[in-house]
């Protein structure tokens, strides 16, 4: 089954802090005015809006029924740093509480389950410096998940761990756990502003007599853009804001071309491989998912070129269309156990490995929990890479002002298709191969082929132990996109992108510069034609 499916867009307005509201919203209607401009939306919360607590029923309780019938989903919260995404999505320090959307989605997936014979897993990423790293991982090294994609262009992920739930409560430990380990630091906007992406995904296996279905729920919180005279960042959080916003504008760009119906229509390259962020949302973005984005914005006059950009690109959003397809498979015989499925050869080559790689048993003990991993926070993040983009180019993106030219110029870009080998690549031998947990994060292509609809697509989530023969084939149909030159090739497709708006930003100036030059002079031949009325009289 397939439907095609609007991206639905929310805003969430934060309550003021004691300054100017410079947002108004048409009471009883999702319709928000900034200055001369005036968006519509799905649902606006906050402000003359709904109350913020209803987001959850309104915006992300549908999702939640479709994950039931089989649909993948994605909640995204976007915004500007200290709008309040980590408080909506529920994955700061109110996550031990029931207040934000995933405390919410867990309760709501734990009654459902009751109903149905299903096995739930959760995984828990971040993108932190333009690298994927699991946030359940036992492991504190926290070596990068890799992405790569089958020959069918599903993107999975290699190394991520994935680990089976029963209770809410133990879904609820993940959570903090991961909300914990996840990088954060102190900025002048944020005291605990989030250094990272992070995607926390649950993943439903429902078996019935007749099949069974196997979906997800991603559940993102997007570290937000920032510019580093407001955050008075420097050293460490510089370098993490300049890729927090390098990822956001590949995103935005992603999300212009796809929000565009001229350019949709006229095919252009949608440029997802340009940021492992928008290749990991290429399924929420114009792929198979239902998809609800919260774009959180802040009232205040100081915040209100942010707050315009934000509004302007989730007005955008609301434009992309998604393909929503069933994930199911035929169960074979009506005692078919979920755990028993073992695929044949190939059967293989269309599904990721699952090894079962379960962190210490959690703790529901949030305090105990926190005290436990205080020691090893700053051990397990991530040690920094080298700067990947050129310091100039990130300085001056950093400080960008996101006018109308450079949003118009940045829809115009269209970004060469990154190549995509024929053949199969992969460094690993088949046993290094089945060492690591392999997961797949569904993202797939954009063209829905018909007779795959009613297959499930995604990572099963029974654990598969296979053998040599079996491994080989599974990495035959594995392309990896990580390769020196490929990485080599997205870099440079940022740096363009961002080359290209610091050219128009210049351009801007130097127009400005002119202007002023000219100001200067007319006021010099005024002062000059004073002194020479003065002399002759
Ligand atoms: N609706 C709200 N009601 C009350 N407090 C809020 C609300 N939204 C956000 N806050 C508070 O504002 C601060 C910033 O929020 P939060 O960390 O969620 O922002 P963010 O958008 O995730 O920022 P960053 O991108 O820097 O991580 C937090 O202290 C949070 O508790």
């Amino acid at each position: 089954m397939k439907s095609t499916e609007p991206v639905r867009v929310a805003v969430n307005i934060r309550p003021l802090k004691g300054c100017t509201d410079c947002i108004t919203v048409t009471p009883d209607e999702p319709q928000v005015h900034i200055g001369s401009h005036t968006f519509m939306y799905d649902f606006v919360f906050g402000n003359a809006g709904l109350h913020s607590s209803q987001i959850y029923h309104r915006c992300v309780a549908p999702l939640v029924e479709d994950l039931f019938k089989g649909y993948n989903a994605t909640v995204l919260a976007y915004g500007q740093t200290a709008s309040g995404k980590t408080y909506t999505m529920g994955m700061g320090t109110n996550c031990g509480t029931n207040e934000g959307i995933i405390p919410k989605v867990m309760e709501d997936v734990f009654t459902r389950v009751e109903a149905v014979k299903s096995q739930i897993r959760v995984s828990f990423l971040e993108i932190y410096n333009e690298e994927i790293y699991g946030l359940l991982a036992s492991n504190p090294s926290r070596a990068p998940i890799i992405i790569r994609e089958t020959a069918s262009g599903e993107i999975t992920l290699q190394g991520v761990t994935e680990v089976d739930v029963k209770t809410k409560e133990e879904m609820s430990s993940y959570l903090a756990r991961g909300s914990f380990t996840r990088a954060s630091g102190s900025t002048n906007m944020n005291i605990q502003s989030s250094r990272s992406h992070a995607v926390f995904t649950i993943s439903l296996q429902i078996t019935t007599a007749e099949e069974i279905l196997c979906a997800k729920l991603r559940l993102v919180d997007l570290a937000g853009s920032e510019r580093a005279n407001r955050t008075g960042a420097d050293g460490m959080r510089l370098k993490e804001g300049r890729h927090i916003n390098s990822s956001l504008l590949a995103l935005r760009n992603v999300i212009s071309l796809l929000g565009d119906e001229r350019k949709r229509k006229k095919g252009g390259h949608v440029p997802y491989r340009v940021s492992k962020l928008t290749r990991l949302l290429q399924d929420s973005l114009g792929g198979k998912s239902k998809t609800v984005m919260i774009a959180c914005v802040s009232p205040a006059i100081s915040d209100v070129e942010e707050t315009l950009n934000t509004l302007r690109y989730a007005n955008c959003a609301r434009n992309i269309k998604n393909q929503a397809v069933v994930q199911k498979q035929k169960t074979s015989a009506p005692s078919f156990m979920f755990n028993e499925l073992t695929p044949s050869k190939s059967e293989a080559k269309n599904k990721a490995v699952v090894q079962k790689h379960k962190p210490s048993v959690p703790s529901f003990d949030y305090d105990a929990m926190f005290k436990e991993l205080t020691p090893s926070k700053s051990e397990s993040l991530p040690v920094y890479d080298k700067p990947v983009y050129d310091e100039d180019v990130f300085e001056a993106i950093t400080e960008l002002q996101y006018n109308e030219d450079v949003f118009e110029a940045i829809s115009e870009l269209q970004i060469p298709s990154t190549s995509q080998p024929d053949d199969v690549s992969s460094s690993s031998s088949p046993s290094e191969f089945r060492k690591h947990n392999t997961s797949s994060l569904d993202v797939s292509p954009k063209k829905t082929e018909s007779k795959q609809e009613d297959k499930c697509q995604n990572k099963p989530m029974e654990i598969i132990y296979l053998t040599d023969d079996e491994a080989e084939v599974q990495e035959k149909c594995f392309i990896d996109l990580t390769t020196d030159e490929e990485a080599e090739d997205q870099e440079k497709q940022i740096i363009d992108l961002t080359t290209a708006e610091c050219h128009l930003e210049l351009k801007e100036l130097n127009k400005r510069l002119e202007e002023k030059e000219a100001e200067i002079r007319g006021y010099e031949e005024k002062v000059q034609l004073e002194k020479d009325k003065r002399a002759l009289q």
